[in-house]
């Protein structure tokens, strides 16, 4: 769940874009780049870090241009050096820098015929250099040294036909504009709107609504799913359904945890769909346990702040913001390595022991994933006094992989891995524990778009919406991107470089 950005303006994008990525941070904070086009060039910065510490002002005077594309990323595939960072560039055919967002499912196969048939070379392991080179190879085929719309569209009709997975994508071609488009199922987000200024109308497209608003642009709409849409250097728009057959299943974990609430994703508005996930658990807590003796409800910053208020008011309960964030320590489920996320959740949340000491305390979560949050919190609920210790989560357990773009490839991390809900609550030291229902989660995010009959929900039921992916796979990413496999590859990575260093 990487952030992507592109905007088409009348004037330089570059603070533009930066100010984009910023409110895009949540969905990415391994690396970030910029790419902007100036009369036939373009300019590329990206690194490892977050936005902040990417781009310095020796940078932003470099990125001119009144076009360009950025990313924020959090590694689903290969591994996190500074070269998989994104955009990526190919020079033939026009030359073109492309931002993913997602995971490809078939990259191995695509990467063995991108060499062999396409005779085209990749130079790291990401999937993302993937889809860009099968994008650069379906234009290529058009043999055209000056591009139609009709062309570009095509070569996305033709890219639906090899990719398979999850994909958003946006992406820059030299001397013709902006191209973004969604995979067939429309898994990952993407949104796109305008805004009018003296010189003309601007445009922008980005992961999430939130980019928009703070930059002043008006949504138009969601991209739907197979659809593309092009935006010329000189701002004209174009749309069209580049899939042969394309049916709504957005990742309902962008509404769990991913996208910031002040996002409207599919025309749901996340905020409203996380306050209904608070209804609807408040009223199985109510079903469970009619006599529960619970004196206060407080959520586990950040995420579950929003759907916990709903669910203290519908069980008549007290809410406390019994947790202080740091607010300068980020997301902990989308660090890399389980010691860092475990030591973060202790530097970013402190509790006030006055809310906890001899009191029946229920926590909120948004979901529980690894349990690393929960595990410390709830031994933190412990040692400000609490008598009981119960635990709620507003999604159903995550027993199972997300090859679409969440980096949660290896189900024997997952702490709801092969246990019962007694099982977790007690390896999480709880007095009780309740999960969401998963037919309340989907009624909670469809509610507000009845349009939206399926979601993929594969992390918490095995179901995956490309109908594709085989147990194969699943061992595959689980050998290979399981926590144990990046350690070991990145003290290889670390071997590696001191040699570099010393010849
Ligand atoms: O069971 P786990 O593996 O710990 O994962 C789940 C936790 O991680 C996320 O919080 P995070 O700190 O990433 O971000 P937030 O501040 O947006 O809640 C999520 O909100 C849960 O609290
Ligand atoms: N989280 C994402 O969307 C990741 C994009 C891409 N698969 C990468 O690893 O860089
Ligand atoms: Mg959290």
């Amino acid at each position: 769940m990487c952030g992507i950005i592109g905007i088409v303006g009348k004037g330089p994008v570059n603070q533009l874009i930066y100010d984009g990525l910023t409110m895009l941070q949540h969905r990415g904070q391994d690396a970030a780049g910029m790419v902007t086009w100036e009369d036939g060039r373009l300019h590329l910065r990206k690194n490892n870090g977050m936005v902040r510490d990417v781009f310095h002002t020796r940078h932003m005077l470099q990125l001119r241009g009144n076009v360009g594309i950025g990313h924020v990323r959090y590694p689903t595939a290969g591994c996190s050096s500074a070269a998989e960072a994104q955009p990526f560039y190919v020079n033939s055919p026009y030359g073109i820098c492309l931002a993913h967002n997602g995971n490809l499912t078939n990259s191995e196969t695509l990467k063995r015929d991108l060499f062999i048939e396409d005779l085209r070379h990749l130079n790291t392991e990401s999937d993302s250099e993937v889809l860009l080179n099968v994008f650069a190879h379906e234009l290529q085929q058009m043999r055209k040294l000056r591009l139609e719309v009709d062309d570009i569209f095509n070569a996305v009709s033709g890219l639906h036909r090899r990719c398979r997975g999850g994909y958003a994508a946006i992406a820059i071609i030299n001397g013709s504009g902006i191209l973004a488009f969604r995979d067939p199922h429309g898994i990952r987000p993407v949104v796109f709107g305008q805004r009018q200024t003296e010189q003309g109308t601007e445009y922008m497209i980005a992961s999430e609504s939130v980019a928009l608003d703070v930059l002043g642009f008006q949504l138009i709409r969601d991209l739907e799913p197979g659809e593309a849409v092009f935006i010329s250097m000189d701002g004209e728009l174009h749309t069209r359904q580049c899939a042969d057959n394309p049916r709504y299943a957005p990742c309902i974990f962008e509404h769990v945890y991913l996208a910031r609430p002040d996002s409207i994703i599919d025309g749901i508005s996340v905020y409203k769909a996380r306050l209904r996930m608070g209804e609807k658990l408040a009223r199985r807590i109510l079903r469970e346990r009619p006599n529960h003796d619970i004196d206060v409800v407080i959520p586990i910053p950040d995420t579950s702040r929003t759907a916990a208020l709903p669910l203290a008011y519908e069980l008549g309960v007290k809410y406390r913001e019994g947790f202080v964030k740091n607010r300068y320590i980020p997301r902990t489920f989308i660090m890399p390595g389980q010691a860092v996320r475990k030591k973060s959740v202790r530097q970013k949340l402190n509790a006030i022991e006055l809310e906890f000491k001899d009191k029946n305390v229920l926590l909120v979560d948004d979901s529980i994933v690894r349990g690393t949050t929960s595990r410390e919190i709830v031994q933190m609920a412990r040692e400000a006094g609490a008598k009981n210790v119960y635990v709620a989560s507003a999604a159903p357990p995550v027993r199972y992989p997300n090859v679409y773009g969440i980096d949660m490839p290896a189900a024997d991390e997952f702490i709801a891995h092969g246990r019962s809900v007694d099982e977790i609550c007690k390896e999480i030291g709880a007095d009780w524990l309740v999960y969401q229902d998963m037919d309340d989660l989907i009624q909670a995010a469809s509610k507000g778009n009845p349009i939206i009959e399926a979601f993929d929900t594969s992390c918490f039921t095995g179901e995956y919406v490309t109908g594709d992916v085989s147990q194969d796979y699943l061992d595959q990413i689980s050998c290979a991107r399981s926590d144990d496999a990046k350690n070991q590859r990145e003290a290889g990575e670390d071997n590696l470089r001191d040699l570099t260093n010393s010849a």
